[in-house]
């Protein structure tokens, strides 16, 4: 479970363009559950995810996964348990290596040795066989360089890549957003599937509000640092793209935009 709890956090403290976003927001994520999370520009969906990954300091609160307390802990430690997709799929891999050396990377992660002792040649079957199920035929281009793939070849790696080492959340921000339509859709095929596979606590930012309503058990929407709908299992399941844009009308309408 992950549990935020009481989280306060102020951009540009104590200076004229002091700005506070969080004021004693709270949230627990139930292990296994699979969060979308939708909301306007400038609600706070990119920042609760840098706060998760220890990206960014907050000014009081605390972050615990199950009953670990893990608010002080460095983004590096944390990121040894958290597997995070990028909207930019070159975040997420390593253009200038092949995908073989993006492989070993992904693999050895956490681990304290780099990729020259990482390289390890019995692995390539397994990194193959991984690469299959993407059915996008990278398994037969393993000496190609990953800045030469297509965003939504690249998208895919990076997928695989942050979900190759027993991971306890993966986080996904924005990532089928820059990617065409289709592509996207294979692409949250492709999460869907990972996600169910490894059972993992999932936690994906969207605006794409199909993909909020038909992926995961559990919806919310943020507006100024609030959750404004928090809908899990049958509720969620019954929400449609219509109930969200009616939200979004009425926000709009109350803040007077
Ligand atoms: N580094 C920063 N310094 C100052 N203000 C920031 C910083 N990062 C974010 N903000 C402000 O915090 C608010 C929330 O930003 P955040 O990026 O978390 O929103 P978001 O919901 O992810 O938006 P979007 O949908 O546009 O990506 C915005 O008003 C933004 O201007």
């Amino acid at each position: 479970m992950l549990r935020l709890s009481g989280i306060h956090k102020y951009y540009n403290p104590g200076t004229v363009n002091e700005m506070c976003l969080f004021e004693n927001f709270n949230l627990e994520i139930e292990q296994g559950q699979f969060v979308s999370v939708v909301g306007s520009n400038g609600s706070g969906k990119t920042s609760m995810l840098n706060i998760i990954c220890g990206s960014i300091p907050i000014e009081a609160g605390a972050i615990f996964i199950d009953e670990e307390e893990i608010t002080k802990q460095k983004e590096f430690r944390r990121n040894s348990k958290i597997g995070r997709v990028y909207q930019n799929p070159a975040m997420g891999t390593c253009p200038s290596m092949t995908i073989l050396e993006n492989m070993c990377l992904a693999d050895n992660k956490g681990k304290s040795f780099g990729l020259r002792r990482g390289i390890n040649r019995k692995r390539i079957g397994f990194y193959r066989d991984q690469l299959r199920q993407l059915n996008l035929g990278l398994e037969d281009k393993m000496d190609v360089k990953v800045g030469s793939l297509s965003g939504g070849q690249r998208q895919a790696m990076a997928l695989l890549m942050s979900t190759m080492t027993p991971i306890e959340f993966l986080i996904l921000d924005e990532h089928t957003a820059a990617l065409d339509p289709k592509t996207a859709d294979l692409i949250m095929e492709l999460t869907d599937k990972v996600v169910r596979e490894k059972k993992l606590t999932t936690i994906m930012v969207t605006h794409n509000l199909r993909y909020a309503v038909e992926y995961g058990d559990r919806l919310l929407m943020m507006h100024q640092g609030e959750c404004v709908v928090d809908k899990a299992g049958e509720e969620k399941s019954k929400l449609t793209v219509d109930d969200i844009l009616e939200r979004f009308t009425q926000i709009s309408i109350e803040c007077g935009n």
